[in-house]
C-alpha cells in the first residue's frame, strides 16, 4: 500500500435506493420510496456518520417491459429538487446531490434552482449531469426523441457554460443593503448575461445571488469517450460504475490522465464509483447474505424479463430455475422494453456467450442473470469491508464510493454504524466536518467569480 502522508481521505455518499435494479421493494423490511420519512432517515443517518453527501438519481420516465411498467419501477420517482430542498431543512452539513438531465432542461431554470438550493442549504448543493436522450424518454417532452446521441454532450457543455455565466453574474459581495445611502446593491456587481450559441440564446439579469459555494459542485455520470472528456473538462466529481479494484484503477487512470492537458490537477476531480455492501458476522455469513440479496434482486420473473430484453421475444414459458431458452433471438424486436434498460444492437453474440457460460458453469436462467449483472460490491465482515474500501482509495482505484443500499430506508444503517467507525479509527475518514460546504468536504476549491462574463458564440442556433 502506498504510504501517503497525510493519509488519502475516503469520500462517501449515501445513494437513496429509488428506481434502481438493486432496489428490493418486496422485502418485508422495505419502506416507502416516496414518504419524506424515508429520505429523512437516510439523510440524518448519513450526516451522523459524517458522510460527504446524500445522492438522488433520476429517471424521467418509468421503464416499460412488454407494455407494462417495468417491475422494478413500481416504486415511483419523486421530483429531485423539492426532496433536496426539504432535506436541507433537516440537515446541517450533509451535501445534497441531485441528478438533473442536461438534454431536456433549460440552463436558466437549472441554474436558478441549484443556486437557490445552494443558498437555502448554506453551500451544500451539487448537480449530477446526465444526458440520457433515448426517444422513449424524449416523448415525455415536447421535442420527442430530441437529441441525437452525438449532440448530447455538446448541449450539456453549452448548458454548463451558460449556467456558470449566470452564477458568476453576481459578485460575492453584491448586496450592500446600505440604508443610509439607499444602495441595496453595489454598483456594477450584478451584470446582465448574454449568450448566443447553437443550443441556447439567453439574455437577462439572473435573479438569484451567487451561492455560498460560488458554483454548486458538478457531478457527471456517463462512461463513453465523449462522456469522460466532458467529465475531465467540466466536472468536480465523476459518478462511475467501475467499482471493482482493477476496473476502478483503469478508469481512475484514464479519467485523471485527461486532466493535465486541460490544466487541471488530479485532486480537482474526484472519482466515486457506485458500490453495494453486504456485511456478515463471518465471511461465510456475509457471502450467504449476499447470495440471498442477489436472489431478491433477481426474482424468477425478473430473470425472464431480463432475458427477454436481449432475446426480443416472449420467454414466459421457460422455467427461471431451468436451462437457457433454446429459441433464437429476434434481431429486429428492439422495442420489447423501453427506457433505460438493457439494449444490445445484435443479441446473437451475447446469447451465444451466455449459453456457453451457463453450460460450462451449470447455471440456470436465474443464476446466469445474477452472474452477468453482478458488478463487484463489498461483501465481508465490517473489518474486511473497511480494509477493502480503504485499500481501493489508498491504491487509486477510487477517491471513495457512493453507497447504494438495496432497502429503503434502513439499508445503509449497518455500514454507517459498523464500517465508517473503522475507517475513522485508521485515519482515513473524517470524525468531524471541517467546514460548512460540500466543497469543503470534498476538498474542492471555490470558483472565483469572473468579473464580467459575456459569451458570444458565433454559431448558428440549433432549430
Ligand atoms: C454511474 C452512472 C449513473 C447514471 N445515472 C443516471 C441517472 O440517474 N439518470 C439518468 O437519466 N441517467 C443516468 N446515467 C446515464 C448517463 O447520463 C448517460 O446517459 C449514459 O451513461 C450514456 O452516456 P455515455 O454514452 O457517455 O455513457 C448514469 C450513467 C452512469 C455511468
Amino acid at each position: 500500500m502506498s504510504a501517503r502522508t497525510p493519509r488519502k481521505q475516503v469520500h462517501l455518499g449515501a445513494h437513496f435506493p429509488g428506481v434502481n435494479s438493486t432496489t428490493v421493494w418486496s422485502d418485508p423490511a422495505s419502506g416507502s420510496q416516496i414518504d419524506f420519512a424515508s429520505f429523512e432517515h437516510l439523510a440524518r443517518k448519513a450526516e451522523d456518520a459524517r458522510l460527504d453527501f446524500f445522492f438522488l438519481a433520476e429517471g424521467l420516465r418509468l421503464r416499460e417491459h412488454k407494455g407494462e411498467i417495468f417491475d422494478l419501477d413500481v416504486v415511483g420517482r419523486p421530483d429531485t429538487l423539492p426532496v433536496l430542498a426539504a432535506l436541507a431543512a433537516v440537515t446541517d452539513r450533509l451535501g445534497l446531490v441531485g441528478t438533473i438531465n442536461t438534454t431536456f432542461n433549460e440552463p436558466w431554470e437549472i441554474a436558478r434552482q441549484f443556486a437557490t438550493l445552494d443558498v437555502l442549504s448554506g453551500g451544500r448543493a451539487a448537480w449530477n449531469l446526465v444526458t440520457s436522450s433515448d426517444a422513449f424518454t424524449g416523448a415525455n417532452f415536447r421535442r420527442g426523441g430530441f437529441l441525437p446521441y452525438e449532440q448530447r454532450y455538446e448541449r450539456a457543455a453549452e448548458l454548463v457554460e451558460v449556467a456558470r455565466a449566470l452564477w458568476d453574474s453576481w459578485d460575492d459581495d453584491a448586496v450592500l443593503g446600505d440604508a443610509a445611502s439607499g444602495a441595496f446593491l453595489r454598483d456594477g456587481a450584478v451584470r446582465d448575461v448574454e449568450h448566443v450559441g447553437p443550443h441556447f440564446q439567453v439574455r437577462g439579469t439572473f435573479p438569484t445571488p451567487r451561492g455560498p459555494q460560488g458554483h454548486p459542485v458538478l457531478f457527471q455520470a456517463g462512461d463513453s469517450g465523449p462522456g469522460r472528456d466532458f467529465a475531465a473538462a467540466t466536472a468536480d466529481v465523476v459518478f462511475s460504475m467501475h467499482s471493482t479494484f482493477e476496473d476502478g484503477q483503469a478508469f481512475y487512470q484514464d479519467v485523471k490522465g485527461r486532466l493535465a492537458a486541460l490544466g487541471r490537477t488530479e485532486e480537482s476531480l474526484k472519482i466515486l464509483p457506485a458500490t453495494t455492501v453486504v456485511l456478515g458476522d463471518t465471511p461465510q455469513d456475509a457471502a450467504d447474505r449476499a447470495r440471498h440479496v442477489r436472489r431478491q434482486q433477481v426474482s424468477g420473473p425478473g430473470a425472464i424479463a431480463f432475458l427477454e430484453q436481449v432475446w426480443g421475444v416472449d420467454l414466459t414459458s421457460y422455467d427461471p430455475e431451468g436451462p437457457l431458452p433454446d429459441v433464437e433471438p429476434d434481431v429486429d424486436n428492439a422495442d420489447i422494453t423501453r427506457g433505460r434498460v438493457r439494449h444490445v444492437k445484435d443479441p446473437r453474440p451475447v446469447v451465444a456467450q451466455w449459453r456457453a457460460r451457463a453450460e460450462a458453469e451449470g447455471l440456470s436462467i436465474r443464476d446466469l442473470v445474477i452472474a452477468v449483472t453482478t458488478r463487484g460490491g463489498f461483501v465481508g465482515t465490517a473489518t474486511q469491508v473497511a480494509d477493502d474500501i480503504d485499500r481501493a482509495v489508498q491504491e487509486d482505484a477510487s477517491d471513495g464510493f457512493i453507497l447504494v443500499p438495496h432497502l429503503t430506508p434502513h439499508g445503509l444503517d449497518d455500514v454507517l454504524d459498523q464500517v465508517v467507525p473503522l475507517l475513522q479509527e485508521r485515519g482515513s475518514f473524517r470524525t468531524e466536518y471541517t467546514g460548512p460546504t460540500l466543497r469543503d468536504h470534498l476538498g474542492l476549491d471555490r470558483p472565483v467569480a469572473a468579473s464580467r462574463r459575456t459569451a458570444h458564440l458565433d454559431q448558428q442556433p440549433v432549430g
